[in-house]
């Protein structure tokens, strides 16, 4: 055995999440892909079952009422505020993230007061940036993509509102979400963040930086499953301005008034739209429950832990110059994940796959390793690592 592996046994000796990962179903590969989608958690498949032969099938249509499906946008919101680090009353889940950010962009630019300008991320993971154009198109704003370290500087007097991601999909680069949420307030803009790549990784402090409005989907760290519904969030004191493009009838005062104009809800719940995606919703509703007893300060301080660990074995492991770390060293601008620029990498992360260390491949020459806390251990990491070199290392890959 290595030192690195011997280092390894005894860090997951001394975690105090190992026993999070029971919660899962895993196997012998390492999964390293949590940051695209999440593993599944043990007590899903026996509620979803539930929910189909029971709520569904017996109860049938009493179980908008009975079975809480009605509320479970509101509710499911309110478990994952805690997480995000916002009070009840402001999260609704619900509709993708791309759904989410045109409502929570369309909405910022409404209630900006007459600004016609939007800046958007210029690392964007695109759907944002894509959706940004429209909905700026659609209010007669004009869009600016700026990279993130420039939006604080960029934001004056027209500017209604900036779109960042507070982790960054391919770099896994941390933006400084209390900085520039105070410099875009400080230029009288609103901050809307995208959490996709923060949320059930890091603490993100909603409420105490002030953040306007936030969106997230739930199929990464919070391991909702393909698909699971987004949220978005509204920050208390805007939800009475917050003047959604979608307004559906599950978003009205009085949804079984049928009434002809509509009317909206109080609060956070004015920001859903259609009849929810029930399954999906209570899926991850199930999933939610490996948080219990779960600290996200724990999960943030092992998460550093476990992508310093891999940052070290990878250059044990893998000869000189022939990765690079597109993640930043430094702790305040790492997310979750770490990404390394590499020739060949399609052809490198499909061998990985092959032999059991499942990362992902992001266009030109990124390899992704995702780290979910909850269920990595420091073995998966130097595991990774080390067949990482043995591939470098092979012919062909020289
Ligand atoms: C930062 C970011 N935003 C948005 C999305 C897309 O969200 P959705 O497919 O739920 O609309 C993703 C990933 O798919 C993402 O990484
Ligand atoms: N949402 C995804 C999907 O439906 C299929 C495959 C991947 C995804 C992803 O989430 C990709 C992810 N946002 C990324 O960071 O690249």
């Amino acid at each position: 055995m290595s030192d690195l592996m011997r280092e390894a046994a005894s860090l997951d000796a001394a975690d105090p999440l190992r026993s999070v990962r029971d919660r899962f179903v895993l196997d012998d590969a390492v999964y390293l892909d949590g940051n695209s989608l999440g593993a599944l958690p043990a007590g899903v498949p026996g509620r979803v079952a539930d929910v189909v032969e029971r709520e569904w099938g017996r109860l049938r249509i009493r179980s908008w009422g009975e079975s809480g499906w009605w509320t479970a946008p509101e509710r499911i919101g309110d478990r994952i505020a805690p997480l995000v680090g916002a009070a009840p009353g402001q999260i609704v889940v619900g509709d993708s993230t791309s759904v989410n950010v045109f409502k929570a962009v369309v909405a910022a630019v409404r209630m900006s007061g007459g600004r016609d300008e939007v800046l958007v991320d210029g690392t964007t993971f695109p759907t944002d940036g894509y959706i940004a154009e429209s909905a700026a198109r659609m209010t007669g704003a004009t869009l600016r993509a700026v990279p993130p370290s420039e939006i604080a500087s960029a934001a004056g007097p027209r500017t209604a509102a900036a779109l960042v991601n507070h982790v960054d999909y391919k770099t896994g680069r941390l933006n400084d979400l209390p900085s520039i949420t105070a410099a875009l307030h400080s230029a009288g803009a609103l901050a809307v963040w995208d959490l996709c790549h923060s949320a059930g990784a890091l603490p993100v402090g909603l409420d105490s930086y002030g953040v306007d409005l936030a969106v997230g989907c739930t199929y990464k760290y919070l391991n909702g499953g393909p698909g699971a519904p987004a949220y978005v969030y509204i920050r208390k004191s805007l939800q009475s301005a917050f003047d959604s493009p979608l307004p559906g009838w599950n978003g009205h005062a009085e949804p079984f008034g049928m009434r002809a104009s509509f009317e909206a809800a109080d609060g956070a719940v004015r920001g859903r739209v259609g009849t929810p995606d029930i399954l999906s919703m209570l899926a991850l509703e199930a999933a939610l429950e490996v948080w219990d007893g779960v600290e996200i300060a724990a999960v943030r301080a092992k998460s550093l832990a476990l992508t310093d660990f891999f940052l070290r074995c990878v250059s044990a492991f893998v000869p000189a110059g022939v990765v690079s770390s597109l993640t930043p060293f430094e702790h305040a601008e790492r997310g979750s994940q770490v990404a390394l620029r590499c020739a060949d990498a399609g052809k490198v992360m499909a061998e990985l796959i092959g032999r059991g260390v499942i990362g992902d491949f992001r266009e030109p020459d990124v390899l992704r390793f995702g780290f979910t806390p909850l269920y990595t251990s420091f073995e998966d990491a130097c595991t990774a690592a080390r067949v990482l070199g043995s591939v470098l290392g092979q012919e062909g890959f020289r």
